[in-house]
């Protein structure tokens, strides 16, 4: 037990790609196979919603309010190594925000495997199809940047939500994940249906990966994920520049205390700016008196009926790029009838 060395997973990709979707797969897979798994998730608001999806039994950090590589990347080690102090986890999961660069993610898991002995053995990218296929079509953009990012530190790559493109876009958007990074693994795959013991069995592209430092660096020691990643920059100011490459990316957390009826919150959804591009929440609706959750990912919304246990607040969390928060403020305002 001593010697073991703790597999540490990172799943990466972009807001509402289809991260939680695959992190429920990977723990069911664990259960079902008797290992004890633990989870460090990361939301840009302030209520972890993912972790109210996962049920009470999952043993799990949450670092809340802020994103997993700036602001709150310094806790990152700390909590990983608690984590694994309480719990003697046999295999660590560890969910970005949509928002993170994965190369500060593994920065942080390499300085805290000096300090334990675990190793990061993937980097999983989720990547919704339809919304990588409206970004290549705009072609620049700091959500462009980043996704292109996420992919090319991808060790294995889940090309997700296969349903909403055809075949030959598919095979286009394949065609572009291969020219950023060649040697990734990639699979189409709808709700991130994958075979995760194939996944855990793999290694990282360049080979064995032996450790997180190394498996994850450029020759010159720069963190990176392939070595002919230009992009990441190799003076100070080019590292500040993409170190806070996301911080368009904001998020307005609205607790909500009493029911709102659910066809003005649906036509509220449906006038949702295009800025903002992701929400979810758990709502209680008057006519139905259920609690739901929601998920609102690129004009799509989800309710599922939930009854989440211990105290969870009612709460619309809405993340995107420079939307105008007193807009949804009033927006809000009005559905829970109060005065604007
Ligand atoms: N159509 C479609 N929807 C999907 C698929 N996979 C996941 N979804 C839906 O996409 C939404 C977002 O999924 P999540 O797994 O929560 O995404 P995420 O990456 O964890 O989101 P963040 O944590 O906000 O970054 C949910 O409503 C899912 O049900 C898919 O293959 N096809």
């Amino acid at each position: 037990m001593e010697n073991t060395v703790i597999p540490v997973y990172l799943l990466s990709g972009f807001l509402g790609s289809g991260k939680t979707t695959l992190l429920k797969r990977w723990l069911e897979a664990a259960e079902r196979s008797g290992r004890k798994a633990a989870v460090v998730m990361n939301e840009l608001g302030e209520v972890n919603l993912d972790g109210v999806q996962l049920g009470p039994d999952v043993r799990m950090a949450e670092m809340l309010g802020g994103c997993i590589c700036c602001t709150v990347r310094g806790d990152l080690g700390m909590e990983m190594l608690k984590l694994i102090d309480e719990h003697h986890p046999d295999l660590v999961l560890v969910e970005s925000t949509g928002a993170a660069n994965p190369l500060d993610i593994i920065d942080a898991i390499g300085d805290a495997s000096m300090l334990k002995r675990m190793e990061l053995r993937q980097v999983v990218t989720v990547v919704d199809a339809a919304h990588l296929q409206d970004q290549l079509s705009r072609g620049k953009g700091q959500t462009f940047r980043l996704m292109k990012e996420q992919i090319r530190c991808a060790d294995a790559l889940l090309l997700n939500k296969i349903d909403l493109v055809t075949e030959a876009e598919a095979d286009a958007l394949e065609r572009v994940i291969r020219e950023w990074t060649p040697l990734v693994r990639i699979e189409r795959t709808i709700a991130a249906d994958t075979d995760i013991g194939r996944l855990e069995r793999s290694n990282g592209t360049g080979g064995p990966a032996a450790d997180a430092t190394s498996a994850h660096k450029h020759e010159d020691g720069e963190a990176g994920c392939t070595p002919d990643c230009a992009e990441h920059g190799h003076d100070h100011e080019q590292k500040h520049a993409h170190h806070h490459g996301h911080e368009h990316v904001m998020a307005y957390t609205c607790y909500v205390d009493r029911p709102v009826d659910s066809e003005a919150f649906e036509a509220m959804m449906g006038r949702l700016p295009d800025e903002i591009y992701r929400a979810k929440g758990i709502l209680t609706f008057t006519d139905t008196s259920a609690r739901f959750m929601f998920q609102y990912a690129y004009k799509q919304l989800d309710l599922m009926r939930i009854a989440p246990q211990g105290d969870v607040p009612d709460v619309a969390v809405f993340i995107g790029e420079h939307f105008e928060r007193t807009e949804l403020e009033r927006e809000m305002l009005a559905l829970m009838n109060k005065p604007i």
